[in-house]
C-alpha cells in the first residue's frame, strides 16, 4: 500500500508543487495518474521512489519509508523515467543480466517472453536500439521485474500503435496479484482499457480518485447533436456534442472516456448536480 499523509513539496526554489497532500493506493490495481503539463506528475512518481525527499508530512510504501532507501524497499520497486540513459555500448542481454540480481523476484523466462512478444533484438547494443526498443526493453524489465510497485512515467511515449495495445495486452497479461502498477500519462486512449483507477493531481492535491467501474456506474459518456438537457458537462465537436451525463436507473453504462473526464474534473464541473444513483 501507498500512503501520503500531509505531503508538501516545492524543487528548489520554487513554489509549493504539493501542499499537504493526501493519498492511499490500495494494493494489487493499475492507476492512472493524470494531470496537465506541470502538475507533479513526474515529482510524486520521484517522491514515491525515495529519489526525494517530501519538505512535510510523510510517505510509506508497503510500510518503508521512500527516501530511507532501504535495500529491502529498492528491491520490491520499479521506477521507469520517460527519459532513460542507458549504456550505449551494452549488449542487451549483458544489461538485463547486469540489473536483474537486484531484484530477487526478477522472472528471466517472463522478460525472454516479453523480449519475444515486443519483437526486441535479443543482442544488440543499446545504442543502435531505436527510442521506442529502448523503452520496450525497459517496459520488459519492469514487468519481469517482479517488483511489488512498478511506476511507470509515460510508458507509451515513443511507441508506435501496435506496440501501444501490445503494451495494454502485456500489461494486463503479465501483472502479477501483489503488484501495484501506477501509470503517469498524457495518452489517456493508451491507458483507458487498461486502468482500475483513475486518478488527477491539480494545484498540489489530488482532486479525483475514483474506480473505473465506479465512474462508468455514475456516468453516462456520450454524444449527441445538442447537448443533453441533463449533462453535466459537454464538449462541442465536429457534427455534435460529447457530454457526461449522470447514468438513468435501468441505463446500460458507457465506455469511459477518460479525456472527457479529465477536461471535466478539471474544469470543476463534474461535481454538481450529484448523479441520480451515486
Ligand atoms: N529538478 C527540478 N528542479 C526544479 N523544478 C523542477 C524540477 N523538476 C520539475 N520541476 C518543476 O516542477 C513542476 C512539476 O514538474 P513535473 O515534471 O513533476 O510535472 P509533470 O506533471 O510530470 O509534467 P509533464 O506532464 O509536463 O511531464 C514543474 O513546474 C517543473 O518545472
Amino acid at each position: 500500500m501507498i500512503l501520503l499523509k500531509n505531503m508538501s513539496y516545492a524543487h528548489r526554489k520554487q513554489t509549493q508543487l504539493f501542499d499537504q497532500m493526501d493519498w492511499e493506493v490500495q494494493p494489487s490495481q493499475v492507476i492512472g495518474l493524470l494531470g496537465k503539463n506541470g502538475a507533479g506528475k513526474s515529482t510524486l512518481l520521484r517522491l514515491i521512489s525515495g529519489l526525494l525527499n517530501p519538505k512535510k508530512g510523510e510517505i510509506q510504501v508497503n510500510g518503508f519509508k521512500p527516501f530511507n532507501r532501504s535495500p529491502f524497499f529498492l528491491q520490491d520497486l520499479m521506477l521507469l523515467p520517460e527519459e532513460n540513459f542507458l549504456p550505449e555500448k551494452t549488449r542487451t542481454q549483458r544489461y538485463i543480466n547486469s540489473l536483474a540480481p537486484f531484484y530477487p523476484h526478477f522472472d528471466r523466462d517472463k522478460m525472454t517472453e516479453l523480449q519475444k512478444a515486443f519483437d526486441l533484438p535479443f543482442d544488440q547494443k543499446l545504442g543502435s536500439m531505436s527510442y521506442g526498443q529502448r523503452k520496450k526493453l525497459l517496459i520488459a524489465f519492469a514487468l519481469a521485474s517482479g517488483c511489488k510497485t512498478i511506476l511507470l512515467d509515460e510508458p507509451t511515449n515513443g511507441l508506435d500503435i501496435p506496440s501501444k495495445s501490445l503494451f495494454r495486452k502485456l500489461v494486463t497479461a503479465h501483472m502479477q496479484e501483489d503488484q501495484t502498477i501506477i501509470i503517469s500519462t498524457h495518452q489517456v486512449k493508451d491507458v483507458e482499457n487498461l486502468i482500475d483507477r483513475a486518478v488527477i493531481i491539480n494545484q498540489g492535491k489530488v482532486i479525483f480518485d475514483q474506480n473505473m467501474l465506479d465512474i462508468a456506474d455514475q456516468w453516462h459518456f456520450g454524444f449527441s447533436a445538442t447537448p443533453s438537457e441533463t449533462s453535466v458537462y459537454a464538449e462541442k465537436s465536429m457534427g455534435g456534442h460529447y457530454f457526461i451525463a449522470p447514468l438513468q436507473p435501468g441505463q446500460q453504462a458507457s465506455q469511459v472516456s477518460l479525456e472527457l473526464l479529465f477536461n471535466a474534473v478539471i474544469s470543476n464541473q463534474l461535481y454538481l448536480p450529484q448523479p441520480v444513483n451515486a
